[in-house]
């Protein structure tokens, strides 16, 4: 079993704010985070495919296709965006470091058997700040 991993970065303004909450207490929770007029975060996002290699190509996935899949359908709709009002699979939920991975796997695990027999979803690991980060294995 091989484990490749492909990074991809994006930047995209949020707050973390509960609109169940008064104001005190978003402040008191998220602190600055939850600033009215939003804040930006350069994320990293490491996504890691698992599987035997091809015994044709020697790939478990072709890097460029991963590439390409990751930019398609995850980095195009959050890059430069707002993630609280701009990208639709947000909408509703707090927009921590959390939730974005949870739905970027979800489109991620989806569309990978577009670009590959053998390799499977193994994590996804994304950096918020360069000190901040989460993982995931679905
Ligand atoms: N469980 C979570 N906690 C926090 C999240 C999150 O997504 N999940 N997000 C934030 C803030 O959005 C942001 O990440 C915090 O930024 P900051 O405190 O500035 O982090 P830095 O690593 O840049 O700064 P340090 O001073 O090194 O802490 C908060 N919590």
């Amino acid at each position: 079993m091989v484990f490749l991993s492909r990074k991809e970065h994006f930047n995209a303004a949020h707050k973390l704010y509960n609109p169940n909450w008064s104001e005190e207490k978003n402040v008191e929770v998220f602190g600055p985070c939850a600033n009215a007029n939003w804040h930006g975060h350069n994320f990293e996002l490491i996504v890691t495919v698992k599987g035997e290699p091809d015994p044709e190509t020697g790939f478990v996935v072709d890097l460029k296709k991963l590439s390409r899949l990751i930019r398609d359908e995850v980095i195009e709709k959050v890059d430069h965006k707002n993630l609280n009002i701009d990208v639709d699979f947000m909408h509703g939920k707090m927009a921590s470091t959390e939730n974005l991975v949870i739905e970027f796997w979800k489109i991620l695990e989806e569309k990978l058997p577009n670009i590959t027999d053998n390799g499977k979803l193994h994590s996804l690991k994304l950096y918020e700040t360069p000190r901040n980060y989460v993982e995931y294995y679905g």
